[in-house]
């Protein structure tokens, strides 16, 4: 087993609590599948939010999962790059996992898709 970093990243449409809530569990859950690995193998999440996102914190979207309460997490705001894609929450998943790097999936959903072309549908 290896510590290895899974990145995802999405969006959603308003600056609203549930959409929140709603679109950091969806992409964790989707990370999770696509990369086989559970609750248990996580050592810690990292979130963030663009800086026009601002009405809940990303994290309690996991907290509420089950299995998932005793993961460590933290959010924090998104570099304020001009131009740069806005209502985006972005993720790094540290998973003990015996994938080799190669076979990490990284998973980019919605508009987040643009970020990162070469790892989109992988
Ligand atoms: C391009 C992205 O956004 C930013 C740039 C990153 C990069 O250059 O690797 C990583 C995270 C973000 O700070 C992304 O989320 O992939």
């Amino acid at each position: 087993m290896s510590l290895r970093g899974i990145r995802g990243a999405t969006t959603v449409s308003d600056n609203e609590e549930g959409a929140i809530l709603e679109a950091t569990r969806e992409l964790l859950e989707v990370v999770v599948e696509r990369n086989r690995v559970c609750p248990e193998d996580i050592a810690s999440v990292f979130v963030t939010m663009s800086p026009d996102l601002n009405a809940t914190f990303p994290a309690r979207g996991i907290r509420t999962l089950p299995g998932w309460k005793q993961v460590p997490l933290m959010c924090a705001t998104e570099v304020d790059v001009p131009g740069a894609l806005q209502k985006c929450i972005r993720l790094l998943v540290l998973a003990n996992t015996d994938r080799d790097p190669s076979r990490i999936r990284h998973v980019y959903l919605r508009d987040a898709r643009q970020l990162r072309p070469d790892l989109t549908d992988q």
